[in-house]
């Protein structure tokens, strides 16, 4: 498996292009399923979780084109992908795809929508945590489906189809919203979703199924009514701009210090976690291009932080913050409410020097002068890139061993960051 190997010291300087949002990418790929026309999505990041799910959706049935480059078009512009689900051919989602990524568990709301059965494998992904679909089960039952799980697989049947609902999650599920409002969009009558999540993926992935015909209100709010229609037309959609992708950067250069435009980067779908970084010492400005962080070589301040759905501090940017705080001029606790099992960087930022103490759900780092370079292991998405940049700012040479994960969620992420001073490279094995 590949590696990545960091010299780190260097001052990030430059521009580095803010992807389409790997998180909106992958359901509104899922939502081609819904309909018989053609989906074209585009600013798609080029990541291994995309073409994961290129493979379960064509193992549906799915026929894809992959428009190609354009003149003038870099290497790092996102891709166009077209979607036909003309007719689905297999509504079994195996267990050999699915358990390799979460969201592929999602095409369950689609196919029984549509075809009013699905046998979906119980899913995988970033180990982070227990990860149950107890809410996406309650769901799609409260939908009028039979529910179920046999010999590892969620099989779930609505012979007459679907019928709207009001559909209560116990806590915020982004998964299980995208999957009950996708869903929805095709059962007879109107959906409630209450206790929706917010996340701005969420609210992509409701512009591009209203732009394919269905009847959707409330989304970005934590109820969701959604109107059901007999069927679904296709659209073209440009994929929002990853906002955890912005984040991990911003907090690159908050720990090497430097000058970075973020380009394409909305501020306004990461307020609260631009609004830490600021308390920490750095200095962001949203403007018409992007985002623009600078820190000078003054310190880092230390800032407690607590995970919280949307709009409160993301989860998917804990890790990465923790490796800042490792070099914050006091001490910081960090609070994971979202996933019981989100410290694993941990262990592995200690081998950089980092002084860090858990307590339950909380870790709290004390900061240190110098992390010193060495081999680490990459365990999830998040956790790998904290270590990247915990890299970057140590003194010396941090190889970030297995990085397989970091291919899941980060587009040309070696390149982005040479571009701008960083001396970073893959090690192919
Ligand atoms: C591909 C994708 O978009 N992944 C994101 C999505 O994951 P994902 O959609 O899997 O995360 P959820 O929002 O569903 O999880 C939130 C919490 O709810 C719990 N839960 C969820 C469903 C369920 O049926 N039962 C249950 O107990 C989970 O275990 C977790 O503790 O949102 C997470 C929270 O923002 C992010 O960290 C992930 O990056
Ligand atoms: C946890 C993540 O991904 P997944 O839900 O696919 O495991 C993530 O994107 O940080």
């Amino acid at each position: 498996m590949d590696s990545i190997r960091v010299v780190g010291g260097a001052e990030l300087n430059g521009v580095i292009p803010i992807s389409g949002a790997k998180n909106a990418a992958l359901p509104l790929m899922i939502a081609s399923l819904l309909t018989d026309e053609t989906l074209t999505l585009s600013n798609v990041p080029r990541l291994r979780d995309v073409a994961q799910l290129m493979q379960i959706l064509s193992n549906h049935g799915v026929d894809y084109s992959v428009n190609g480059k354009r003149n003038g078009q870099d290497g790092l512009a996102g891709q166009t992908l077209n979607l036909t689900a003309r007719e689905i051919v297999d509504t079994t989602a195996p267990y050999e795809l699915v358990s390799k990524m979460r969201a592929s568990f999602w095409v369950v709301g689609p196919l029984v929508a549509r075809m009013h059965e699905a046998r979906v494998s119980l899913p995988g992904g970033c180990a982070i945590g227990t990860r149950p679909v107890d809410f996406f089960i309650d769901g799609l039952a409260a939908l009028g489906a039979d529910i179920e799980i046999e010999a590892g697989y969620v099989v779930v049947r609505a012979p007459g189809g679907l019928k709207g609902a009001r559909v209560e999650f116990p806590r915020v599920s982004v998964g299980a919203t995208h999957t009950i409002m996708m869903a929805a969009t095709l059962a007879s009558g109107e959906t409630e979703i209450v206790n929706a999540a917010r996340e701005p993926e969420v609210v992509d992935l409701a512009k591009c199924l209203k732009a394919m015909g269905a009847r959707i209100e409330g989304e970005g709010t934590s109820t969701i009514r959604i109107q059901g229609v007999p069927r679904l037309h296709g659209a073209h959609h440009a994929v929002v701009a990853d906002r955890i992708e912005t984040g991990t950067y911003a907090m690159a250069v908050a720990m090497t210090g430097g000058d970075v435009m973020l380009q394409g980067a909305r501020a306004d779908l990461l307020e609260s976690a631009l609004e830490t970084l600021r308390q920490t010492g750095a200095e962001i400005t949203a403007t018409a291009d992007g985002v623009k962080v600078y820190r000078n070589g003054n310190g880092i301040q230390p800032v407690d932080v607590t995970t919280e759905p949307f709009p409160g501090f993301p989860t998917d940017l804990q890790a990465q913050f923790m490796a800042l705080m490792t070099k914050a001029g006091g001490s910081s606790r960090i609070t994971e409410t979202i996933f019981e099992n989100r410290f694993m960087h941990v262990q592995e930022l200690a081998r950089l020097g980092a002084q860090i103490h858990i307590d339950g759900r909380t870790a709290t780092v004390d900061g240190v002068g110098t992390l010193r370079g060495a081999p680490v292991m990459a365990t999830d998405l998040r956790a790998s890139v904290s270590l990247v940049i915990a890299g970057l700012a140590a003194e010396g040479e941090t190889m970030v061993n297995r990085v397989y994960h970091l291919d899941r969620g980060f587009e040309r992420l070696e390149e982005k960051l040479t571009r701008c001073g960083a001396q970073i490279e893959r090690i192919s094995n």
